[in-house]
């Protein structure tokens, strides 16, 4: 069990180092501070792992676009609109740039228990080209999936660039001592069959391969949110050994569909976390019932929100893992 973002602003501890540092980026990229704060919700709760504390727009960080956090806005990217633009990318300084990230991973690694699982991981190449393309976060990725259909060769550099930088970037936080690395797609709904198929699938078998080139036996987790049901073809077009299911994937649907094809991780919605009690606990029997006897990872189905309080994050660790 884990808890997606686990590290984060629903806790004092990380609103107090968040507050000493000038930037977001400027804490992913202090080892120190993000090492502490990556370990932070190890030492409150009983979780079975540490994600390394980073972002996915490290990406375009470290590829040289503009990438900008606002306190109360999300990030804030320059974006990506002609050849020009993308022609200044350069995925040669990618992982000179991300040093202090692996780094950090060392440092985690190295203050953690054999036992305990340590996470690395990076954003799939669409859902990190929607912010590159939109500049921000939008409720339907509208900009990113016209510039797609609109200039396929285009798009389709960008993605080569992407998956070209994620892949060298995972291998890298393997060889630093990550366990596992999960591949957030997190924007993996709103797309038709086909658009999924060329924005989704195909760049992450790409990814993928590239992963297991190297590192045949890394174990790989995908989140494909919101695919519901193309999540089958996923798994089985990709290779993921294991798939985060977010909170609207049914169980009996999972059970039946996506439990046979690889380990299952997810699913509760993490408004129920906020809430608590015995909706939350009810839930998380339901899910843990649902799984039972196979290989599951219980987890929230999308990140921990920052109004969650603590006390309910205890309830529920210790429900899980029937402390
Ligand atoms: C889409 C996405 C992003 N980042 C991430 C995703 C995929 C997961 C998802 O769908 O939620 C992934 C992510 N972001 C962060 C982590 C590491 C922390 C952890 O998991 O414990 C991870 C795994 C830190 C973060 N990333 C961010 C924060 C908050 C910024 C702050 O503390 O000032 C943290 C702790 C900022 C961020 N980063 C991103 C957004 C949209 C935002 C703003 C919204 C928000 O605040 O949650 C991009």
């Amino acid at each position: 069990m884990w808890i997606m973002r686990q590290a984060g602003r629903y806790l004092p501890e990380y609103r107090e180092v968040r507050a000493s540092t000038s930037g977001f980026l400027d804490l992913c990229y202090t080892p120190e501070k993000a090492i502490e704060v990556t370990l932070q919700p190890l030492r409150r709760f009983d979780l079975d792992a540490a994600i390394l504390f980073s972002d996915i727009l490290v990406i375009p960080d470290a590829l040289g676009q503009d990438v900008r956090f606002e306190v109360g806005e999300g990030p804030i990217l320059k974006e990506i609109e002609t050849a020009e633009d993308l022609a200044k990318l350069d995925v040669s300084k990618v992982l000179d740039h991300l040093a202090p990230v692996l780094e950090t991973v060392r440092g985690v690694r190295a203050g953690i228990d054999e036992d305990k699982t340590l996470i690395g991981f990076c954003g799939a190449p669409w859902t990190v080209a929607t912010y590159m393309l939109g500049g921000r976060g939008s409720p339907d990725q509208a900009k990113a999936r016209l510039f797609a259909l609109a200039q396929p060769d285009l798009f389709q550099k960008l993605m080569d660039i992407l998956v070209d930088a994620s892949a060298e970037y995972l291998l890298a936080q393997l060889d630093a001592g990550a366990d596992v690395v999960q591949i957030f797609e997190s924007w993996a709904l709103n797309l038709d069959e086909v658009n999924f198929e060329n924005f989704v699938v195909k760049p992450t078998v790409r990814l993928v391969q590239k992963v297991r080139e190297k590192r045949p036996d890394a174990p790989i987790i995908g989140f494909p949110r919101g695919a519901a049901a193309m999540i089958p073809g996923y798994i089985k077009a990709t290779g993921v050994n294991a798939v985060g299911l977010d909170y609207a994937m049914p169980l009996d649907f999972a059970r039946e569909h996506i439990s046979p094809l690889a380990t299952v991780q997810g699913n509760l919605d993490p408004l129920r976390l906020v809430s608590g009690g015995k909706q939350m606990l009810d839930r998380a029997d339901e899910i843990l019932h649902a799984f039972k006897g196979r290989p599951h990872i219980f987890n929230l189905g999308h990140g921990i929100v920052p109004q969650t309080p603590i006390a309910n994050v205890e309830a529920l660790v210790n429900h899980v893992k029937g402390n």
